[in-house]
């Protein structure tokens, strides 16, 4: 997406919250109004002492042709000025304020809370393979720092860009009606100050850029330790992973440095620049006066105070250029979540059947993640309702790809796949995804109560539903004896069971659905045989009436099945009965006589 899409894409979004920009800049403008206000009443004073004091011999022009009365003394003239001043400076501090309040709501209650919903609610539609492409820590990344870049171009660019043109074109005017020469000569620094804004702006956008990548390296790394806690301790790998993410650390550090060094040098030489104007008024301002061309107060000190604003909203380009780039880049990574194709999507006249028999066919299907490599090639199979089917395979062949299918996670890439005639891809998704219940080899549990986990997929089910899942799934008596049964609450990723109480927890949450169709993928994969079978006679229990699918490996598993299916290499290459596929020579026989020995 090029730099203007992206500035496009981020005009439209703060098109949406017009009001609240207007109402800044609004206040924005009578505060600019009342720092010239300001300015030029002390101004103003000046010119009266000077008047009293025989330095000048016109008395100056009050605002608005008002006239002091002629009872008041020099120093009740001045007080009553420097009284103006005051309530000015006051209402100043007011608006500010309000300023401040409207725009932190903006910033704070509004942009971000509204971008970070809009990109989290497209995470949840997002199809498998945009996870699977992307990191974690670039995922998380978008959600957090990559939205508030985002809003940073709302408040922190276009709102500060409009005030620095209206501060521009506010004190230019001013500053003209005082003396047109002089504004040209003070501001001759002006054109290389935003030359070299420009040229800034494109050396850090890459770096920028950098930045955020190594950002996502580091949340990387930080994920996956955590999920891998076990696996680096049981490994002694503790003091290897502190000394990766310690690079991790100091790349970005080194990164952000150089950033820094080079932001920091920047700033004071726009700064520098903008003083050398003030020079400028001294020398050529100084002359104009001492000629009488320019009077003190209200020629010379009101320009340097116009200057002086005029250069502050100049220096500010140097922080503006930063934050431009660091927005530009936010925005880009946010709107590639925003705009990423939703691959499986909600048909428009979806069928929403009134019961599921669960009969399940195969038609050619092929499946290709990276094209032109196909994991699941021509496969062709049709499956009975209420049919108890295992799928034997070498790692790697394509079994979970092909469960995977039937709750179109993935569409395939040829092919069709239909539950009860009717292809999945025309079935209502959301009816179709809790009538194919999926339990996976590692299951998530939530750190919540055992009985919210297990019903993560309902809601609003009555504990007694709970209970009668947990039943079915073997767990009510595991659960009973934890300290406060249903209401114990998990671990962070309920780490706290073992393997075979979570897979238990799993089924019962997949069986509280009440599916048509039961995918297991490797339940028992992880689990020693007293516990395999325990789980096999829930599953037993579980799967009658249902349409069943198990991945497996074990004897005892497969043998329990309608029909066996072996796949390899993406293909079917034998299915049968245990008896039947024991009677012919092929990788069934193999596998059943390895386990016997
Ligand atoms: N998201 C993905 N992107 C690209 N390739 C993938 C993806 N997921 C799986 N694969 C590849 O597809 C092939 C089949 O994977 P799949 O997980 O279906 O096999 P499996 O038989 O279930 O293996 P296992 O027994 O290890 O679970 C493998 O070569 C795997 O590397």
């Amino acid at each position: 997406m090029s730099n203007y899409q992206v500035v496009q894409r981020l005009l439209k979004l703060a098109w949406r919250y017009r009001g609240w920009c207007a109402a800044m800049l609004f206040l924005q403008a009578v505060l600019m109004g009342l720092a010239v206000a300001l300015v030029q009443l002390g101004g103003l004073a000046i010119d009266v002492i000077r008047f009293y004091s025989h330095d000048t011999p016109n008395f100056p022009t009050l605002p608005f042709g008002i006239l002091f009365p002629v009872h008041w003394s020099p120093l009740t003239q001045v007080i009553a000025i420097a009284v103006a001043m005051t309530v000015v400076a006051i209402v100043r501090a007011l608006l500010n304020y309000s300023y401040a309040i409207i725009s932190g709501t903006l910033v704070h209650r509004k942009i971000v809370v509204d971008l970070r919903a809009e990109v989290y609610a497209k995470l949840q539609r997002l199809s498998l393979s945009f996870y699977h492409n992307q990191p974690a820590g670039t995922i998380i990344n978008r959600v957090t720092g990559d939205v508030q870049a985002t809003r940073a171009f709302i408040d922190g660019v276009l709102i500060q860009l409009s005030i620095l043109a209206m501060s521009l074109v506010f004190y230019l005017t001013f500053m003209i009606r005082i003396d047109a020469m002089l504004t040209l000569v003070c501001l001759a620094t002006t054109p290389v100050v935003w030359w070299s804004s420009i040229r800034f702006s494109r050396i850090v956008r890459p770096m920028y850029d950098q930045s955020r990548h190594l950002f996502d390296l580091l949340v990387l790394r930080v994920a996956e330790s955590v999920d891998g806690v076990a696996v680096i301790k049981s490994l002694g790998r503790q003091s290897a992973e502190t000394k990766s993410f310690d690079r991790a650390n100091d790349d970005l550090l080194n990164q952000q440095q150089d950033v820094f060094r080079r932001v920091s040098r920047f700033g004071p030489s726009i700064q520098l620049l903008t003083q050398i104007n003030l020079v400028v008024l001294l020398i050529y301002g100084g002359y104009l006066t001492s000629i009488g061309r320019l009077p003190l107060g209200s020629g010379l000190i009101v320009f340097a105070g116009l200057l002086q604003q005029f250069s502050n909203q100049v220096g500010n380009l140097s922080s503006l250029t930063g934050t431009i780039q660091q927005s530009l880049t936010g925005a880009r990574r946010v709107f590639e979540v925003l705009d990423a194709a939703e691959e499986v999507s909600q048909p428009d006249d979806a069928w929403l059947p009134d019961s599921i028999r669960g009969e399940i066919h195969f038609h050619n299907v092929s499946f290709e993640y990276v094209a032109g490599n196909p994991v699941l090639k021509d496969i062709s199979l049709h499956i009975r309702p209420g049919e108890r089917v295992a799928i034997l395979g070498a790692v790697g062949q394509g079994k979970s790809t092909l469960l995977s299918l039937l709750p179109r996670f993935y569409d395939p890439t040829l092919g069709v796949v239909e539950i009860d005639g009717v292809d999945v891809r025309a079935w209502d998704l959301k009816t179709l995804r809790r009538r194919v219940a999926l339990v996976l080899q590692e299951p998530l549990l939530l750190s919540n109560t055992i009985g919210a986990n297990i019903a993560f997929g309902c809601p609003g089910a009555t504990r007694e539903q709970v209970r009668m899942a947990a039943r079915l799934a073997a767990a009510h008596d595991f659960i009973e004896a934890t300290p406060d049964g249903y209401d114990t609450v998990l671990g962070e990723y309920g780490m706290s069971l073992s393997g075979g109480q979570r897979q238990r927890l799993a089924l019962a949450r997949a069986l509280l659905t009440d599916p048509a169709i039961l995918l297991l993928d490797d339940p028992v994969s992880a689990i020693d045989p007293e516990t395999e079978h325990e789980i096999l006679a829930a599953l037993e229990e579980a799967s009658k009436g249902r349409t069943t699918l198990i991945v497996a490996h074990r004897l005892s598993t497969l043998r329990g099945a309608d029909r066996v299916i072996v796949l390899d290499r993406g293909e079917i290459v034998q299915q049968g009965t245990h008896e039947e596929l024991m009677r012919e020579p092929g990788p069934y026989h193999q596998v059943a006589q390895s386990q016997c020995r």
